[in-house]
């Protein structure tokens, strides 16, 4: 069996449900299931919707009626108008309705799991009534009954045992009749609640429902040709690869290279099963495989670069010398708060570490660290890895920057700018 994962980029509009369709039908005849992420950049508008919610930061009501415009006008090019999909969007969203009816008690990451996820659940009723229009047989799938997380809102942890047992409990015998359409993203607590899996975690949904089922391979459909050296948003003249080893992807996704969320690559790996990254606009295109006993030459350094840094420094009050048992301290807060150290340095009197900014996370982090230590910190700055790295390339990367912070090893150099 197969399982594709078209992300928001393919679903953006009505051609690109038409698109996806498309694209499935090249595959008639094959066990596939579909995972599918929310529409165009609907995640950050709903994240919006939760900030006005929350933080009364903006019109909820005018944020909501902007979301649901967009589906309905996606809706309207699709089907007819009495088309039963536009009862099943309606119901999908009264959910938001009923939330955001009452004031929020609810801590912030609960509600914007229980917001966030509409996004899926709407893009997904969406599909799978187009491939019912287009003669695909499918079933449409609500992954929070089969992905088991912990209560970790924003970062679900998925239970594996418990996910295995009830994807290869269902999934298979489904499979054998039609195409299975589900959400990438989210995942299901034991008391039924949703959570979600960590921003752009649709991949990541891909690769644990191919791994519990052993599938043949996981397609990830994109706007790119394939995994390139680095963001061609960003850089001209990047070159694609037309294979890469998993190690390689583990370590260019781990750094920050968007196109595959970080932790999707690992549980592939241990299961053996090759990741294709494809164009969804060239679906006969060969992209990027990732897979086991690959070995390349790398022509150009892989560069990936990371906004939004905060470099925190942080001394002891007393200004003495920087000891482990500081150190246990400043990580059990970064633990506690769900802080990802990027890069991080010690000298005699400092500790600096590298974070990416998530405002009501950072605001806790600093206040709680503010109690035993001296915190400076520098934010708005960019992060940028090389991977497989030369002096020229380094070089070209700092012109007219300020370097805050550099590291370099045989392989990977970091720099910190401003
Ligand atoms: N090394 C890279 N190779 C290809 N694309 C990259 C790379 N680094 C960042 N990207 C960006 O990733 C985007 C595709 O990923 P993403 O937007 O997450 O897809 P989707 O949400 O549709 O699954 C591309 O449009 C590109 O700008
Ligand atoms: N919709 C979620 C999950 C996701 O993976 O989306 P995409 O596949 O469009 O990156 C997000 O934007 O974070």
């Amino acid at each position: 069996m197969l399982v594709f994962k078209f992300g928001g980029a393919s679903v953006k509009d009505a051609e690109g449900v038409k698109n996806l369709a498309k694209v499935v039908s090249l595959y008639t005849g094959q066990q596939l299931l579909v995972v599918v992420s929310a529409m165009g950049k609907t995640t950050n508008a709903l994240e919006k919707l939760t900030n006005a919610y929350v933080n009364g930061e903006g019109d909820v009501h005018e944020i909501f009626e902007e979301i649901k415009e967009y589906h309905y006008h996606i809706l309207s090019e699709l089907f007819e108008p009495y088309d039963p999909v536009f009862d099943e969007v309606a119901n999908t969203f009264v959910e938001i309705d009923w939330m955001i009816e009452d004031e929020p008690h609810d801590d912030y990451d609960f509600i914007y799991d229980q917001i966030v996820s509409i996004g899926e659940l709407v893009s997904t009723r969406i599909v799978n009534a187009w491939f019912g229009n287009e003669g695909i047989s499918s079933k449409w799938l609500d992954v929070r009954s089969y992905i088991h997380t912990d209560n970790t809102y924003r970062e679900g942890v998925v239970d594996w045992d418990k996910t295995r047992e009830s994807i290869q409990k269902d999934i298979p015998t489904l499979l054998q009749k039609s195409v299975v359409v589900t959400q990438g993203f989210l995942g299901g607590t034991s008391e039924n609640f949703t959570t979600t899996l960590g921003r752009e975690g649709s991949d990541y949904t891909a690769s644990i429902i191919a791994s519990c089922l052993g599938a043949e391979s996981v397609t990830t459909w994109k706007d790119v040709p394939g995994i390139l050296n680095a963001d061609p948003k960003r850089f001209a003249d990047t070159i694609k690869f037309d294979e890469l080893s998993y190690q390689e992807a583990i370590e260019m996704t781990y750094y920050g290279a968007s196109v595959i969320h970080p932790k999707t690559i690992k549980p592939l790996q241990n299961a053996n099963i090759p990741l294709l990254v494809k164009p969804f606009m060239q679906p006969d295109a060969p992209g990027t495989v990732i897979k086991d006993g690959v070995t390349i030459n790398f022509a150009k350094p892989v560069i990936i670069v990371k906004e939004k840094q905060v470099l925190l420094s942080i001394s002891a009050t007393d200004y003495s010398f920087i000891s482990e048992s500081h150190l246990s301290e400043i990580f059990g807060l970064f633990a506690k708060n769900h802080v990802k150290v990027n890069v991080m340095q010690t000298s005699a009197l400092s500790f600096t570490a590298c974070i990416d900014l998530v405002p009501e996370r950072f605001e806790k982090l600093l206040a709680s660290l503010k109690t035993g230590f001296k915190v400076k910190y520098n934010d708005n700055l960019t992060l940028v890895t090389l991977r497989h790295y030369n002096d020229e390339a380094l070089n070209e990367i700092t012109v007219g920057k300020t370097v805050l912070m550099k590291q370099t090893n045989r392989n990977t150099a970091q720099v910190v700018l401003k």
